[in-house]
């Protein structure tokens, strides 16, 4: 853990195993902090902020500091790669684009420190003068999840360090190596002692305590909705600001008219990108009637050929599940789809592969014949799990994708772009993808409608979460008003 500047080990000395999913073998131990961690951490993130030299640093410098790590990020970017790999299985081509994506944020995040020099207003009351200003929050509680650990820890920690904050991050307790890592490469680039801080941990202790400490001003929280709902609570004890991506159950409807060929291979990769782990992924598939029979035929055979294995193979197109917890998950959603009279028609168990054996692998899974009143359409599997559904008209295609608690992102598929444009502005979601599946960068803001999040992280949205409005009012003649004689 990284506190006030220095290294060190959890209060408890308790560690824990971290697990490679492909094979179970042990590849790091990691310290176990707890809630007196915690604690201790914020305590230096607080005075960090109130001593003030971070937040009143000229912002070109912040941004420099914000800049340096993205460069280290890019220095170092083979062996974050192969870290975030073996911690989470993913294939190593995604974790090389995961991190030049991340370094990416930094630049971002470091070219916008400087940008904004706050609004002069037009004040209505004579001979004054009325500006508005942006200011750190102050200490900023970051929390993260262990699908993207990385990616979903820049998306927190560049934009609150560019503009003046400090933080405390607790990443998940699962894959925790690519953020230490991170944090090495930020005392490198001369983030100074106390600004950024890291504590290890599970999220009912360290995660908890952030979320409840009355000198955390802000919490910025990636992961499921249950925990977002409880740390929403735990939050509300002091009033901090709130900032949650949450889970999704992402529609892409796709037309009859689409172009068949890249409907097909991206409404597989839609959904089976990194094994279904993702928040947008589209595991809801919305077909027109007319070519649904042929579509599925399609998918089918093209799931039955995509290649499970070690991320570390150039071959391998999917890496396993998180953990055995995770794959039970799964497998009792796909129970659930079967006894609510879904079809399977592809996948539906673990491999028989015996080198995949000590891996946490399912098999890419598609269920046909469901609606939309069935808890497999309804909850987030977050795994390689697709649900088929049809569509006749471009209306029923917007009620049927709106038919969630659920806001991420959706997509939609036709040459018609007027009908893309009738669906784009229907659709009740932080992101609407047009003949396309899975684009996010820096520059746009992400977040969700509905019950998928609160704010939004990147983009210039993504650097106001972590700020505050000050309305600064100068009366340049004051004299007494003797209102009170
Ligand atoms: N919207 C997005 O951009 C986005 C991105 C990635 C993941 N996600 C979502 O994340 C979820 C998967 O991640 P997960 O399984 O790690 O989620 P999770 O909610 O189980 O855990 C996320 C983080 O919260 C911590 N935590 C757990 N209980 C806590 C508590 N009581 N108080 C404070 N912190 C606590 C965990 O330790 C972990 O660090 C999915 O729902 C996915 O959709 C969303
Ligand atoms: C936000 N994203 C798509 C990078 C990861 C979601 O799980």
């Amino acid at each position: 853990m990284y506190i006030n500047g220095e290294w060190l080990h959890a209060k408890s000395e308790k560690t824990r195993e971290i697990i490679n999913p492909f094979n179970q073998e042990v590849i790091a131990t990691a310290v176990e902090g707890n809630a007196e961690d915690a604690k201790t951490a914020i305590q230096a993130a607080r005075v960090a902020f109130d001593e003030g030299s971070w937040s009143t640093m000229p912002a070109s410098e912040r941004g420099a500091i914000v800049n340096k790590i993205g460069s280290l990020i890019e220095r170092d970017l083979e062996e974050l790669a192969e870290l975030e790999t073996l911690d989470t299985g993913k294939t190593v081509q995604e974790s090389r684009e995961d991190m030049a994506d991340i370094a990416n944020v930094f630049f971002y995040f470091a070219g916008l420190a400087d940008k904004d020099g706050g609004e002069v207003i037009a004040s209505p009351i004579p001979n004054s003068e009325s500006k508005v200003v942006r200011e750190p929050v102050g200490v900023c509680g970051q929390i993260t999840p262990w699908n993207y650990p990385l990616l979903q820890a820049a998306w927190k920690l560049a934009p609150a360090l560019a503009s003046g904050n400090t933080l405390v991050m607790k990443p998940s307790e699962i894959t925790p190596l690519t953020t230490v890592k991170v944090f090495e490469l930020m005392e490198e680039a001369g983030v100074p002692k106390g600004v950024a801080n890291l504590v290890l941990g599970a999220g009912k202790s360290v995660g908890a305590e952030l979320a409840s400490n009355h000198d955390v001003d802000l919490i910025s929280f990636t992961g499921g909705i249950e925990t977002g709902k409880t740390i929403m609570q735990a939050a509300s004890d002091n009033m901090k600001k709130i900032a949650f991506e949450l889970g999704g159950k992402n529609p892409n409807i796709v037309f009859a008219d689409a172009d068949f060929e890249t409907a097909v291979d991206q409404a597989l990769n839609a959904v089976f990108f990194h094994a279904g782990q993702v928040c947008s992924a589209g595991a809801r598939l919305l077909v027109e009637e007319s070519i649904h029979d042929e579509f599925v035929e399609e998918l089918v055979e093209r799931t039955k050929r995509i290649k499970l294995g070690n991320g570390f193979d150039e071959d391998t197109q999917s890496g396993p599940m998180i953990s055995a917890e995770h794959r039970e998950k799964v497998e009792s959603y796909v129970e659930i789809g079967k006894n609510e009279g879904a079809k399977l028609v592809v996948g539906g168990k673990r491999p028989e592969d015996p080198e995949l054996e000590d891996g946490f692998f399912y098999l890419p899974t598609i269920f046909t014949n469901c609606t939309s009143d069935m808890r497999i359409v309804q909850e987030e599997v977050f795994g390689p799990v697709l649900t088929v559904e049809t569509f006749q008209t471009k209306e029923e295609a917007v009620q049927l994708a709106n038919d969630t608690i659920y806001g991420l992102a959706g997509a939609v598929w036709t040459q018609d772009l007027s009908k893309a444009e009738f669906v784009a502005a229907r659709l009740r979601m932080g992101t609407v993808w047009i003949n396309d599946f899975h684009p996010y960068f820096a520059q746009a803001p992400w977040g969700g409608y509905k019950q998928s999040g609160i704010g939004r992280e990147l983009g210039r949205e993504g650097m106001e979460e972590y700020t505050e409005l000050k309305h600064i009012f100068r009366n340049k003649q004051p004299k007494p008003i003797k209102w009170f004689k």
